[in-house]
C-alpha cells in the first residue's frame, strides 16, 4: 500500500517542491492548503509531471482552530492511516528589513551569520486572527499541533512508525521565545519565536510519543526564493531578486544556507522522509544545505533546546487546546440553543 503523505502550505514554495520529490517516490498525496484554487493549480502541475499519481486536496487553514478541526475530521474520514505528516505551512507577516543593523553587521564583519539567519535585521508585525490568538503563532505552530492532536489516532496506530516533520529555521532563537508570552504578544520577533517553539514542541512530542510509534523531527530549508521572501521587499517586482541572483550565488561561498530555490530547499524535508526515525536525533534540526558550487545536501546541527522547557511549553499547548474545544463546544450549544427557540 503507498504511504499516506499530508503536507500543509503544499501549494507554493518548499512545500509544493516536496510535494513533486515526494510523488517520485510513489506516496499518496494529500496537500493541505488554506486556498482552494491555489491548490488545484499546484495540484495539476503535480499531476502533469506525475499524470498516474494520487493526489487529493484538504482544506485547512491553520491559522483557524474551526477549520483545523473540520479538515482533520475530513482526513479521518478520507484516509484509514497516515505515514508522514509535513507541518510546513508559515508565515512571516509585515516583515521590516533593518537597513542599519545590515550595515552594522557589514561592518563587525557578523554581516555573513545575519544573511544566513536573517537574525538581527528582520523584525515582524503580528496581527490577530478572528479567534483572538497571535497569527503567527496561530499558523506557524499552534494550527499544527491541533492537527497533529486530531490525527494522533491515524499517527499512532499498532505496529507501525510514522514522522512528524516540522519545518523549521534557522531563524528560531531561544532570546525571542519566552513561556510567559508563548504566542509573543509583545515583541517583534514572533516568526523566531514560533519557529523556536517548534523546535522546543518537536522535542517534547519525541518524549511523548516515541513509544506509540510516532517521531517528530525539525528542518530548516536554508534561504529559500519563494513568497514569503519575496514579502520582504513588497514594493520591488519579482525580477529585482532576479537580478541579485548573482549576489546571492556570491554569498553562497561564504555560507552553504542559500540554497535559493525550492527544490533544493526541501532537500532536507526529503532527506527525513527516507531516513529509519528510529536512527534521528530528536535534539537536532535537519538543514538543507547547498554548497559554493551548487551541490546540495542535508546535514543535522545540535538545537539550543532542553527538555524542561520543551515540557512546560507542551503542557501549554495542552491546555489551550482543551480551551479552545471547550470554547467551540459552548458556542456550539449558544447556537443549538438559538435555533430551537426560533422553532
Ligand atoms: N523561504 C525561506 O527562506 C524559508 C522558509 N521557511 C519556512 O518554510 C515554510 C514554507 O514557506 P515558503 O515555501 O518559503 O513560503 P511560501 O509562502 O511559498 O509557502 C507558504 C505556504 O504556507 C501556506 N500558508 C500560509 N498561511 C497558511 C494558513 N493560515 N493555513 C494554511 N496554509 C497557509 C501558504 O499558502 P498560500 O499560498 O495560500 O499563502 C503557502 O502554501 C514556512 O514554514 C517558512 O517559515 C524556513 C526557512 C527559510
Ligand atoms: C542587501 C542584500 C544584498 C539583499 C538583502 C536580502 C535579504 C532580504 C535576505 C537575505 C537573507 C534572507 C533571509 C531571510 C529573508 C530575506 C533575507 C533577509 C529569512 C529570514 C527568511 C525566513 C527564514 O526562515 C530565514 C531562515 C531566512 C534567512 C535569510
Amino acid at each position: 500500500m503507498a504511504k499516506v503523505v499530508l503536507v500543509t502550505g503544499a501549494n507554493s514554495g518548499v512545500g509544493l517542491a516536496l510535494c513533486e520529490r515526494l510523488l517520485d517516490e510513489g506516496v499518496h498525496l494529500c496537500m493541505g492548503c488554506r486556498n482552494m484554487q491555489r491548490a488545484e493549480t499546484a495540484r495539476s502541475a503535480l499531476l502533469r509531471s506525475h499524470p498516474s499519481a494520487q493526489v487529493d486536496v484538504l482544506q485547512v487553514d491553520t491559522s483557524s482552530t474551526i477549520s483545523v478541526l473540520r479538515a482533520a475530521q475530513e482526513f479521518k474520514l478520507r484516509y484509514h492511516r497516515l505515514d508522514y505528516l509535513y507541518l510546513n505551512a508559515g508565515i512571516m507577516p509585515n516583515p521590516q528589513f533593518d537597513v542599519k543593523a545590515f550595515f552594522r553587521g557589514l561592518l563587525t564583519g557578523q554581516v555573513i551569520e545575519m544573511l544566513a539567519t536573517g537574525v538581527g535585521i528582520l523584525t515582524q508585525k503580528d496581527n490577530v486572527t478572528p479567534d483572538g490568538f497571535q497569527e503567527v503563532f496561530a499558523t506557524n505552530l499552534f494550527g499544527h499541533f491541533l492537527l497533529f492532536r486530531e490525527l494522533e489516532s491515524l499517527l499512532c496506530g499498532s505496529g507501525q512508525t510514522s514522522q512528524l516533520i516540522w519545518t523549521s529555521s534557522s531563524n528560531a532563537q531561544r532570546s525571542a521565545f519566552s513561556l510567559d508570552d508563548i504566542q509573543h504578544r509583545a515583541g517583534s520577533q514572533p516568526y523566531s519565536s514560533s519557529k523556536y517553539a517548534s523546535d522546543l514542541l518537536s522535542l517534547a512530542l519525541n518524549t511523548h510519543y516515541n513509544q506509540q510509534g510516532l517521531y517528530s523531527s525539525v528542518t530548516c530549508p536554508g534561504f529559500v526564493m519563494t513568497n514569503l521572501t519575496y514579502r520582504v521587499f513588497p514594493s520591488i517586482p519579482a525580477f529585482f531578486w532576479t537580478l541579485l541572483m548573482p549576489v546571492f550565488w556570491l554569498i553562497r561561498m561564504f555560507t552553504n544556507t542559500f540554497t535559493l530555490t525550492p527544490h533544493y530547499g526541501a532537500e532536507a524535508l526529503f532527506y527525513l522522509f527516507k531516513q529509519k526515525p528510529e536512527a534521528l536525533d530528536p535534539y537536532s534540526k535537519y538543514h538543507s544545505l547547498t554548497s559554493g558550487l551548487g551541490y546540495t545536501y542535508s546535514e543535522a546541527r545540535k538545537m539550543d533546546v532542553d527538555l524542561k522547557t520543551s515540557e512546560a511549553l507542551y503542557e501549554k499547548l495542552l491546555q489551550l487546546e482543551s480551551e479552545e474545544k471547550r470554547k467551540l463546544q459552548d458556542q456550539q450549544k449558544t447556537f443549538d440553543v438559538r435555533k430551537q427557540r426560533s422553532g
